[in-house]
């Protein structure tokens, strides 16, 4: 018998200024897998050690770059994780996986949480594992360890989350286990190892409300940053002063996002950040400037501008006014040499979701 069915999962940004590793919104734009399972197609997936053909389409963002071998490949090696976790080996003969990814790699939209998510939704359906979306989100949470682009992708929407601290036992059994789904090296010869099933409820979440009136621009520049090299800047500690800058528009912005209608007295200050954008300057060309630049005063409709996760992009949100504002950016990142292009995107209220065909 032939399975069939799709996955989607929505890009996010993360931070929203200062929820650093805290807040996260899902937004319209969506990684898509096709799945056909057909143990009569088996001859065409006899060529990758897990029995599963993965393609990209054509106008896919990764398209050349991404592996396409499935024990190297982040969202189905994610999904032999949560398979192998459970006991099952690898694809069932005959597993063909079609991917469209317009989330950009490495520029500050999730791509990589919606990858991740993704191979869980996928593993678990492939498994038929019938595990909750909840304990879907502690096989992310041992891969990506921070919370925030992941719960927006998984859940939809705004969500607030943090992980809580780990027993000493199960710190133990904290190691990702990756080399346990990819032996050394990738390709290799499945090792037989069971890795260890992740403790449970290891992050924590909530949906805020949001004011649908606030859309999000989302202006993206043509160069890839990592989010390792972006948290590496990073400081080891803070000073009481910032942390407290910080918690303080937390608190202030979580509600404000909400309210009706939406106040840029309220929400501009509050997407201040003293934890993350001030020392990621030196891997953004012209950070400091355009989120100093621009303000509700010289754009009517602006309410808020922030580095959209670890960067490069950067996110407005706007009631009206999205060309200018767009183009505002746009033009002061030209003057940096840095090319971009730009989106208007809604929350993506939903979160991650599978549709059987
Ligand atoms: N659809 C995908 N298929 C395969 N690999 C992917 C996919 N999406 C992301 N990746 C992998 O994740 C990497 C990007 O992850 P990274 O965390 O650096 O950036 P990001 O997730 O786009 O940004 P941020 O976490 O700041 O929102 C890519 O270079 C690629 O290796
Ligand atoms: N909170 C994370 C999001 C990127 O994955 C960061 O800013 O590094």
């Amino acid at each position: 018998m032939v399975r069939s069915f799709s996955i989607k999962v929505p890009a996010s940004s993360a931070n929203i200024g200062p929820g650093y590793d805290v807040l996260g919104i899902g937004l319209s734009l969506f990684l898509e897998l096709q799945v056909s399972i057909d143990p009569k197609a088996a001859k065409d997936t006899n060529d990758d050690p897990n029995n599963c053909k993965l393609t990209y389409t054509e106008n896919s963002a990764g398209f050349e770059t991404v592996p396409l071998k499935s024990d190297a490949n982040l969202i189905t090696r994610t999904a032999l994780y949560v398979m192998r976790c459970n006991a099952i080996r690898n694809f069932p003969s005959g597993t063909k996986i079609k991917v469209h990814n317009p989330i950009p790699l490495g520029r500050g939209l999730g791509s990589s949480g919606a990858a991740v998510v993704a191979g869980v939704l996928l593993g678990n359906e492939v498994g038929q594992l019938g595990f909750s979306k909840d304990r879907m989100l502690d096989y992310c949470l041992m891969i990506e360890r921070h919370p925030d682009n992941i719960t927006a992708a998984m859940m939809g929407g705004f969500c607030g989350s943090f992980l809580r601290d780990l027993t000493p036992q199960e710190v133990e059994r904290r190691e990702i286990p990756l080399a346990e789904v990819l032996p050394e090296p990738c390709g290799g010869e499945d090792t037989g190892l069971v890795p260890p099933l992740p403790p449970t409820d290891i992050g924590r979440h909530v949906k805020y409300n949001w004011n649908p009136k606030i859309k999000c621009i989302a202006i993206i520049p043509r160069f890839e940053l990592s989010t390792a090299d972006s948290r590496g800047v990073l400081p080891k500690a803070y000073t009481t002063q910032d942390v407290v800058f910080n918690l303080q528009r937390l608190a202030v912005l979580t509600n404000a996002l909400t309210l009706d209608p939406p106040s840029a007295p309220l929400i501009y200050p509050a997407m201040q950040d003293r934890v993350h954008q001030p020392y990621r300057k030196t891997l953004v060309p012209g950070l400091t400037e355009i989120l100093s630049s621009l303000t509700p005063s010289t754009f009517p409709g602006l309410l808020g501008i922030c580095l959209s996760g670890a960067g490069p992009t950067i996110l407005a949100l706007a009631t009206e006014n999205f060309e200018d504002i767009a183009q505002e950016i746009i033009n002061r990142f030209s003057k940096k040499n840095v090319e971009c292009s730009w989106e208007l995107l809604e929350l993506a209220y939903e979160g991650a979701t599978v549709e059987h065909l």
